[in-house]
C-alpha cells in the first residue's frame, strides 16, 4: 500500500501543471497589454494584424522561423516589454523606425510563440481528457474484474473455511479415536495453520484490494477533478493494474497451491482415514483375541491352581502310599509265594474241568449213539396218536369215544375206543395225544426226530387218518393263527435255526425244498413257475400239460422226482413263503366230513448237504413231511362225480399204503410199492435206510367210530412192522461224530 502511494504522482507536479497554466495565461495578458501599448504608442501600426491571424499562424512564422526551436522565457518577454527605444538622434526617424521595426518583429515573434504554445497546451489538455475518459472506462471495467475476482475469491475462501471445518472436525474425531495418530494429525495442523496464514494473507490481500479499489476511487475523482494530473495518475494507474495483476496472478498461483495443498491433505485424510479403520479392525481383532486368551489364561490358570491342589494331594497319597508299599513290601514275597499256590490250584482244576467237560461230550456222544441205537434196533415205524377235539360240527355228540388208559405202562401210550356197549378196545403206540395236546407239546416229541435229519439221516413223517381227523392241523397248522403252525413249518424252522447254530462248529449246510401233491394218482409240481394258484388252474394246468413226474430211487436211497422244481432255501421266510404257495396251489375241496379237505397227498421234501470245513466231515439228510389226504366211506360221504373220484383215488392209494405196510409185517418178498404213487415215494422211507414216524388222527366224535377202529387197527400194524435196516448208519462214515452229536449243549 505504502508502496502503491510512493508511486503516486507528487501533488506538486499538478502544481506546476497549474504554474505553466498560470504562466501561459500571463504571457497572454503580457502580450496583449504590451500590443496595445504599442497600438498606443503608434509604432504598431504593422503590428495591428489581427491577433488571431497571427496566433492561427502555429509551427512557422512567415518568414520560416521554426516557432518549435524557440523559447521564451517569462524573463525574456518582460526584458522585451519593458525594452525601451535606443537613445541617439531624436531626430534620426530611420534609426527610430528600424529599431521599432524590429522590436515589432521580435514581439510578434513572441506572440507567435505564444500562440503556438497556447494552442500545444490546448491540444494537449483534449488528448488528456480524451485520455481520462477512456482511463475512467477502463477503470470501471478493471473495478467490476476486480469485484467479480473478490467475490470468486469470497466463495472460495468459503469453501476453503468449509474443507477447513471438515478437516478440523475430521481431525478432532481421528485424534480422539487414535493417540498413535496424533504425529499426522500434528502435521495436519500444522498443514492447517499454513492454510489458516494463507486464509489471512488472502484476507489481506483482499482488504488491500479493497483499500486500493477505494483508492483507485479516489484517484478516479480526483482525476476528474484534475485532469492535469491524468497521465501521471493514468500511468500510476497502469502501473497499479500491473501491480494488481501481478498480485492476482500471486494470488490465483497461491490459490493453486492451497488446492494443491488441500488435495494433498485430502489425500492425506483418506489414507490416514483408511489406516485409522484397519487400525480399529485390528484393534478389535486384537481386542477379541485378547479376550479369549484372557479367557484361557484364566481357565488355565484355575486347571493349574486345581492341578497343582491334586499334585499336592496326590504327593500327600504318594507319600502315604509309599509308606503303605513300604510295609507291604515286607509281605509281598508272602503274598507271591501264596498267588503262586493258588495259581497251581487254579491250574489243576482248570486241568480237572477240561476233562471233566470231555468227559461230558464223550457222555453226550455215548447217549446220543445210544438213543440212536436203539431207535434203529427198535426197528419199526414209530406211531403218534393223536385226537382232535370235539368240534362245533359235532355239537350234537355228547361223549367222546375215545378214553386214555391212567395206569403207568400204557400213560401217554394207550388210547381206547369205547363202542357202543360200553366195550373199550385198547391200542399203544409209541405216544399218544389227547385231544388237550397242543402244537408245541406234539412238536417237543418229535423234534429229536427232525432233528436227525441234520445228522444225515433220512427222516419221514406222515400223517393218517380218516377226512377231518386233523391230519392237516397238525402236519401245517393254522394258515390264520402263527401261533398254531403245524409240524411242517415248525420242523423246517428247527432245521433252519439248529443249522445257524451249528455254523460256530464248523458246520455249513445247503438246504434245497420241493413240493408236490399226489391228486388223482397224478405228481404236480407246487413250485413250478409254469402254474399258478388255484385248485381249478392246477387241474386245468394238469389236463393241459399232462406232465408225468417219474419217481426213481437211486442206490443210496434217495429218491428223485425227476423234473420237480427244487428250489434252494436259506431261510425259515424262503421256506414258509414256499409253503404258503404250494399250500394256495393244494387241490382242497369240501366234504360232508370236512368244510376244507385236502383231495391230495401233500410232500414237502427238505434236502439238506452238511459240510464241516474243520474237519472236513460231509453228510446228507433228507427230511419228508407229508400231509395224506384223509379216507372215507363213499357211503357216507355221498361223493359224486369228480369228488366221488378223487374219493376212489385216496382210498386206493391207502389202501396201497395198507397193502405194502401188510406186506411189510409179513415179511413178505414182494413189497407192491409201485401200486401207487405214494407208496412208490415212500418206499426208501419204509423200505429201510429211514426214521419213519406216522400220525394217527382221531376223530373223537361216535359217527366216526368206525373210521377211528380202522385207523387205529392200521397204525397198530404199522407199528408192529420192523423195518429192516439194523445196523444201518447214516450217510456219514460209521462212527464219526454227527453234527447233533456234536452239539452236546443241546441233546
Ligand atoms: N387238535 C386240534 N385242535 C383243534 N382243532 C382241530 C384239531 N385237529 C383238527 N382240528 C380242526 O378240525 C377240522 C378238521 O381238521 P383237518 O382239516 O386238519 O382234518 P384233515 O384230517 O386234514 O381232513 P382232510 O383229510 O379232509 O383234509 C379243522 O377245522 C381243524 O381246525
Amino acid at each position: 500500500m505504502s508502496s502503491r502511494n510512493q508511486n503516486r504522482p507528487p501533488h506538486s507536479n499538478s502544481n506546476k501543471k497549474v504554474g505553466a497554466e498560470e504562466v501561459v495565461k500571463d504571457k497572454r495578458s503580457s502580450i496583449e497589454i504590451e500590443a496595445e501599448k504599442l497600438e498606443k504608442q503608434g509604432v504598431a501600426g504593422r503590428a495591428r494584424a489581427p491577433l488571431s491571424a497571427m496566433v492561427n499562424n502555429t509551427t512557422s512564422d512567415s518568414d520560416g522561423t521554426d516557432l518549435n526551436n524557440i523559447e521564451f522565457t517569462k524573463e525574456d518577454i518582460e526584458s522585451l516589454l519593458n525594452e525601451k527605444m535606443k537613445k541617439g538622434n531624436p531626430y534620426n526617424n530611420k534609426i527610430k523606425v528600424d529599431q521599432m521595426v524590429d522590436l515589432i518583429k521580435r514581439l510578434k515573434l513572441c506572440v507567435r510563440w505564444c500562440v503556438h504554445e497556447n494552442e500545444k497546451l490546448q491540444s494537449a489538455v483534449e488528448s488528456a481528457v480524451k485520455k481520462s475518459c477512456d482511463s475512467e472506462i477502463e477503470m470501471k471495467n478493471k473495478t467490476e474484474e476486480l469485484n467479480d475476482t473478490i467475490s470468486d475469491m469470497r466463495e472460495t475462501i468459503s469453501f476453503l473455511e468449509e474443507i477447513n471445518a471438515k478437516e478440523k472436525s475430521e481431525k478432532l474425531v481421528a485424534i480422539d479415536d487414535n493417540l498413535n495418530l496424533q504425529q499426522c494429525n500434528s502435521s495436519l495442523q500444522s498443514d492447517l495453520k499454513s492454510a489458516n496464514e494463507a486464509y489471512r494473507r488472502l484476507e489481506m490481500e483482499k482488504a488491500i484490494i479493497v483499500e486500493s479499489l477505494n483508492d483507485t476511487r479516489d484517484l478516479n475523482k480526483e482525476l476528474q477533478d484534475r485532469l492535469k494530473s491524468l497521465k501521471d495518475s493514468q500511468n500510476e494507474s497502469i502501473k497499479h493494474k500491473e501491480t494488481l495483476a501481478n498480485e492476482l496472478t500471486c494470488l490465483r498461483e497461491e490459490l493453486k497451491k492451497i488446492v494443491d495443498d488441500r488435495d494433498r491433505v485430502q489425500g492425506r485424510l483418506n489414507a490416514v482415514i483408511e489406516e485409522r479403520e484397519n487400525y480399529i479392525k485390528f484393534k478389535y481383532e486384537t481386542y477379541s483375541k485378547l479376550d479369549k486368551l484372557a479367557i484361557k489364561t484364566e481357565a488355565l490358570e484355575e486347571t493349574c491352581s486345581s492341578q497343582k491342589a491334586k499334585i499336592t494331594i496326590l504327593e500327600q497319597k504318594l507319600r502315604v502310599e509309599r509308606e503303605k508299599l513300604e510295609m507291604a513290601d515286607l509281605s509281598a514275597v508272602e503274598t507271591r509265594a501264596m498267588s503262586e499256590e493258588h495259581k497251581r490250584i487254579i491250574r489243576e482244576l482248570q486241568d480237572r474241568l477240561a476233562d471233566k467237560e470231555i468227559q461230558v461230550v464223550e457222555g453226550e456222544k455215548l447217549r446220543k449213539k445210544l438213543h440212536n441205537t436203539v431207535l434203529e434196533l427198535k426197528g419199526n415205524i414209530r406211531v403218534f396218536c393223536r385226537v382232535r377235539p370235539l368240534l362245533r360240527e359235532d355239537r350234537f355228540e355228547t361223549n367222546m369215544v375215545v378214553s386214555y388208559p391212567t395206569s403207568i405202562d400204557m400213560l401217554d401210550r394207550g388210547i381206547e375206543l369205547v363202542q357202543n356197549a360200553g366195550q373199550k378196545q385198547l391200542f399203544t403206540f409209541d405216544k399218544v395225544f389227547s385231544h388237550e395236546a397242543s402244537q408245541h407239546d406234539v412238536f417237543t416229541e418229535i423234534s429229536q426226530l427232525v432233528q436227525s435229519a441234520l445228522d444225515g439221516y433220512k427222516v419221514c413223517i406222515f400223517a393218517y387218518g380218516q377226512t377231518g381227523s386233523g391230519k392237516t392241523y397238525t402236519m401245517m397248522g393254522r394258515p390264520d393263527a402263527p401261533d398254531l403252525k403245524g409240524m411242517i413249518p415248525l420242523s423246517l424252522e428247527q432245521i433252519f435255526q439248529t443249522s445257524q447254530s451249528l455254523k460256530d462248529q464248523g458246520w455249513n449246510f445247503k438246504m434245497q425244498a420241493s413240493m408236490l401233491e399226489i391228486y388223482n394218482e397224478t405228481i404236480k409240481d407246487l413250485l413250478s413257475s409254469n402254474r399258478s394258484s388255484g385248485f381249478d388252474q392246477t387241474r386245468a394246468d394238469n389236463s393241459v400239460h399232462g406232465k408225468q413226474y417219474t419217481i426213481r430211487h437211486d442206490k443210496n436211497g434217495n429218491t428223485h422226482v425227476l423234473d420237480l422244481t427244487i428250489v434252494d432255501v436259506s431261510s425259515p421266510n424262503e421256506i414258509s413263503s414256499l409253503l404258503e404257495k404250494a399250500a394256495q396251489i393244494r387241490s382242497m375241496g369240501r366234504t360232508q366230513m370236512n368244510e376244507q379237505s385236502s383231495r391230495s397227498h401233500f410232500v414237502v421234501t427238505l434236502r439238506m448237504c452238511g459240510i464241516n470245513e474243520n474237519t472236513e466231515q460231509q453228510v446228507q439228510g433228507v427230511l419228508n413231511l407229508i400231509d395224506l389226504a384223509g379216507s372215507e366211506r363213499l357211503s357216507k360221504s355221498g361223493a359224486t362225480g369228480d369228488r366221488l373220484k378223487e374219493a376212489q383215488a385216496i382210498n386206493q392209494s391207502l389202501s396201497s399204503l395198507s397193502n405194502v405196510i401188510f406186506a411189510l409185517a409179513k415179511k413178505e418178498e414182494h413189497i407192491p410199492f409201485r401200486d401207487s404213487k405214494l407208496t412208490h415215494l415212500l418206499q426208501p422211507c419204509l423200505e429201510g435206510d429211514s426214521k419213519t414216524l406216522m400220525f394217527v388222527n382221531i376223530s373223537p366224535d361216535q359217527s366216526s367210530i368206525d373210521e377211528s377202529l380202522c385207523s387205529l387197527r392200521f397204525a397198530a400194524r404199522v407199528n408192529a412192522v420192523k423195518l429192516g435196516f439194523h445196523g444201518v448208519r447214516p450217510r456219514h462214515t460209521q462212527g464219526a461224530m454227527s453234527p447233533a452229536l456234536a452239539r452236546t449243549e443241546k441233546y
